[in-house]
Formats: C-alpha cells, sequence, structure tokens
C-alpha cells in the first residue's frame, strides 16, 4: 500500500460542524480584505472573527468547541512537544537552533504526559542551575529555559540527564525546531561556528539523530528549499515537520506534497488567519499521508482554541511549549479538562503520526 494514502483510509471523518456557514463568512472576511496574506484586515483580526463565528455556534449547539468542530469521531488527545530549551530567535543564548523539545510518547494520558514532561522541566532546572549558575535559568520566549549554551549537542546532554534523572529514559523522546531560515545566509547554513552547506547540515542532522532519540525536525533547512525538505525527508527515518516552508497554506503545501518535501504539516491557524483554511490545510495533509502538528505562537495569549482544534483533528501532536507561563499552561490544562470530559480517549503516544 502507498504511504501516501494510508491516513486518508483509516483516519475517521473530521469535522462535525457547520462548515458551510463558517466558510462563507470566513470567505466574506476574504473577500473584503482582498490581499493574498490578509495584510488589509490583518490575519490576527481576521482570525478572532473566524473563531469566534465557531464559538458562537458551538455554544448555540450547547456542545464544546473540539466536539462541536470535530464531532463524536474525535477522541485522540495528541502528545504534547513540549518546549523545554529555548534558543535562536526566541532567548538571549548563542544556540542556533531554536528548539529543544521533549515528547512523552510512553505516557497513557495527556495527564500523565502533562506530569512527566514537568517532572522533567523541573529537574532540568536544577540541572542547568547545577552545571551553569543559577542565571542560567531564565525562560525564553515559550518558557523553556536559555542558558549560555553553544551547541545542540549541550542542549540535548541536558536533556538526556535530565529525562533519566526524573526516571523516563524509555518514556520521552526528542524534537527539534531548527528553524534554519534564521542562521542561514546566501547559501550556506552558519551553525556553531561554522559555515555549512546543505549536504554538511544534513550530515549534523544525521549526526544527532544517531546519537539521541528524535523523532521529529522541523523546518531543518531555509523556508524555500523544498528539495532540501525532500532530501532529508528521504533520508531520515523520522518526521519532517514544515512550517516556514508551508505556512499554513495549501498552496505551497501542494508543492511539498508533490516533491514528497516534508511529511507533516506545521498548523498555526493565525499564520493563514481563517478557521475554514486552517481545517483545508489539515485535511490536505491527512489525505497525503502527512502528519499534523497543531501549534503555538512564540508570542501568544491565553485563548486555548489550539487544544480544541488539536483534539477535533485527531491530530495526535501540539506543540505548545514548556509546562511553564501562563499562555502555555492554558492549553495543557485544557487538553486535560477535555481528556476528563471525553471519558473514553486514546492518548497518541508512540503513534503519534498516525494514531489509530
Ligand atoms: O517557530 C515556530 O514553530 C513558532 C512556534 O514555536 O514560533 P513563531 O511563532 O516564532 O513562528
Amino acid at each position: 500500500m502507498a504511504v501516501e494514502n494510508v491516513n486518508s483510509i483509516i483516519r475517521p471523518e473530521i469535522l462535525g460542524y457547520d462548515a458551510r456557514m463558517q466558510r462563507e463568512i470566513d470567505n466574506i472576511m476574504i473577500q473584503l480584505d482582498g490581499t493574498p496574506n490578509k495584510s488589509k484586515l490583518g490575519a490576527n483580526a481576521i482570525l478572532a472573527v473566524s473563531l469566534a463565528v465557531a464559538k458562537a455556534a458551538a455554544a448555540t449547539a450547547k456542545m464544546p468547541l473540539y466536539k462541536y468542530l470535530g464531532g463524536f469521531n474525535s477522541y485522540v488527545m495528541p502528545v504534547p512537544m513540549m518546549n523545554v530549551i529555548n534558543g535562536g530567535k526566541h532567548a538571549g543564548n548563542d544556540l542556533d537552533l531554536q528548539e529543544f523539545m521533549i515528547i512523552p510518547v510512553g505516557a497513557t494520558s495527556i495527564s500523565e504526559a502533562v506530569r512527566m514532561g514537568s517532572e522533567v522541566y523541573h529537574v532540568l532546572k536544577n540541572v542547568i542551575m547545577e552545571k551553569y549558575g543559577k542565571n542560567a535559568v531564565n525562560v525564553g520566549d515559550e518558557g523553556g529555559f536559555a542558558p549560555p549554551l553553544k551547541t545542540s549537542r549541550e542542549a540535548l546532554d541536558l536533556l538526556t540527564e535530565s529525562v533519566k534523572k526524573a526516571g523516563y529514559e524509555d518514556e520521552i523522546v526528542f524534537a527539534l525546531d531548527a528553524a534554519a531560515s534564521e542562521f542561514y545566509k546566501d547559501g550556506y547554513y552558519y551553525v556553531e561556528g561554522k559555515k555549512l552547506t546543505r549536504e554538511e547540515l544534513l550530515d549534523y542532522y544525521k549526526a544527532l539523530v544517531d546519537e539521541y532519540p528524535i523523532v521529529s525536525i522541523e523546518d531543518p533547512f531555509h523556508e524555500e528549499d523544498f528539495e532540501g525538505f525532500a532530501m532529508i525527508t528521504k533520508e531520515l527515518d523520522i518526521q519532517i515537520v514544515g512550517d516556514d516552508l508551508f505556512v499554513t497554506n495549501v498552496e505551497r503545501l501542494r508543492k511539498g506534497i508533490e516533491m514528497k518535501a516534508a511529511n507533516a504539516l506545521l498548523l498555526k491557524v493565525n499564520q493563514i488567519g481563517t478557521l475554514s483554511e486552517a481545517v483545508d490545510a489539515a485535511q490536505l495533509a491527512f489525505r497525503n499521508g502527512y502528519g499534523v502538528v497543531v501549534s503555538h505562537r512564540s508570542g501568544e495569549t491565553e485563548d486555548t482554541t489550539i487544544a480544541d482544534l488539536a483534539v477535533a483533528l485527531n491530530s495526535g501532536q501540539i506543540k505548545t511549549g514548556a509546562p511553564a507561563r501562563g499562555e502555555r499552561t492554558a492549553k495543557y490544562n485544557q487538553l486535560i479538562r477535555i481528556e476528563q470530559e471525553l471519558g473514553l480517549s486514546k492518548y497518541a503516544g508512540r503513534n503519534f503520526r498516525c494514531p489509530f
């Protein structure tokens, strides 16, 4: 069976909501704006209305948002990708890669996953403090620590030690968001004081994947380098996520699918601006065997819609920062509430890329 079609065959139908009504209102706003990137009205302003429509409709139907959007087929609780060490543009340190995440795949529920992730986060704080002093435990944009590290290996070693000390060696794996556009210039990547070609950067990732339990890398190459994404997707048997590559845009995702560039979409609702378009992008991804990681932004509010959306879509994965700071914990708390309300749910766990 072709890998591309696996998800479309076994994923349950999503979307219990009145998609036509939502789309009509979303389309009116798209037309009123009239620009390809929603620059006239602003994607955040359009999104606020789009989500308010969905929330009002859910309230009218007397349903929680995840159930209104997803219908009764929505029962998968996503694995949290918890960004516990921040680098790149999100932190004032010298780490070139932006996010070092832990994923508690061995948990049996989202509540347990959040507990395990939080425990590791606090062990990590002590480990960093012992090694680098108390000034090293200030946090970056997404609540992860931003110690004065210079290399990805140093960060991954800290994660390895903390996971081990917390007793979760076999239960927690790692993910990276390189955000490579940020260290790319004129055909080269500037990493850890070296000037690397695309092929050399691929070797760098390969070595990290060999040494650590890394199961997912987001934006490993520059945002226009579809060929580079295709190359790494072919060579590494892990999840490759397109964020800056796809910007939640179906046209860019279609191009990626054609070129076999990446095998997962980072879904950011305010990147595309309406709920209908975000759902379209998720559907296109699923139909083509791509995973979907529902994601927060580095600048966030306490709005919890993405928690409901991750469950509604049965995405199996959510990226919403460290278990710290209200705008991040709001999403984790909402997921725990949904899990309690559902009663019977399934934690995506090790099968997070296709949890059925
Ligand atoms: O790079 C990313 O994936 C996001 C969220 O983690 O960050 P930003 O909102 O800065 O694009």
